[in-house]
């Protein structure tokens, strides 16, 4: 039997919201530590849940184009995983892999043909790719916008490669994307918020379930 689909939660910003997705089900957590975003967590706060997930579920620090104090801040809080979802080139997620001492999710706008042609450059240096949709020109954040792609582009990709699925995924659509796109697992932030930052425990509980009925 394969294996079952890696579920991801991300964007949690509370104890109660961790909670409830581990208790869903949930594989991995990711929380933000960016500015710009509504689901942005303070390094004190990044503390306190890396510690809360530590045994439970696997832990994920998102970050855009960190510099190499704000890695190493975050590394030493302990997470499982630290995510890139900026325009790292695959030399800087090779040095951050290095410097951080944690498994590197790179996380990859697709929106081309050719963005999936630069997705094998990538998978040589990081542990996981994630791949998600562009955002549009002029957005003022690299991802969390709930936008989708075409997956059809996916077909072009070396079927060596593992990937996890992001971008626009919901409690409605997560099963067309698994029977479509077969990924490793799957990585949710707006599609369980019932507004920009807020999470909702149904919605989660729902994401996972159709999930778990799809794979
Ligand atoms: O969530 C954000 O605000 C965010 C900001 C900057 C980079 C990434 C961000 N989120 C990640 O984007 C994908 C897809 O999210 P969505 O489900 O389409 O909302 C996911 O990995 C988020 O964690």
């Amino acid at each position: 039997m394969a294996d079952p689909l890696i579920i991801k939660i991300c964007g949690i910003k509370t104890i109660d919201m961790l909670d409830a997705a581990i208790e869903a089900g949930a594989d991995m957590v990711g929380f933000m530590h960016f500015m710009r975003s509504p689901r942005h967590v303070s390094i004190e706060d990044l503390a306190l849940l890396i510690s809360a997930a530590r045994g439970k579920v696997q832990s994920c620090v998102v970050l855009v184009n960190p510099d190499n104090s704000c890695v190493a801040e975050v590394a030493a809080l302990g997470p499982d995983w630290i995510q890139l979802h900026g325009p790292e080139t695959p030399h800087r997620v090779e040095a951050i892999r290095a410097e951080a001492g944690v498994e590197i999710m790179k996380a990859l706008p697709i929106g081309t043909a050719e963005d999936v042609a630069q997705v094998a450059a990538f998978a040589k240096v990081a542990d996981r790719i994630l791949l998600d949709a562009k955002p549009p020109k002029g957005a003022d954040r690299p991802g969390g916008l709930g936008e989708s792609f075409d997956w059809s582009l996916l077909k072009a990709l070396d079927p060596s490669i593992p990937f996890m699925l992001s971008g626009g995924l919901k409690p409605d659509n997560v099963a067309d994307a698994i029977r479509d796109v077969a990924p490793l697992g799957v990585d949710v932030s707006s599609g369980v918020e019932r507004a920009p930052g807020e999470k909702d425990k149904r919605l989660i509980e729902t994401f996972i379930r159709n999930v778990r009925a799809a794979s």
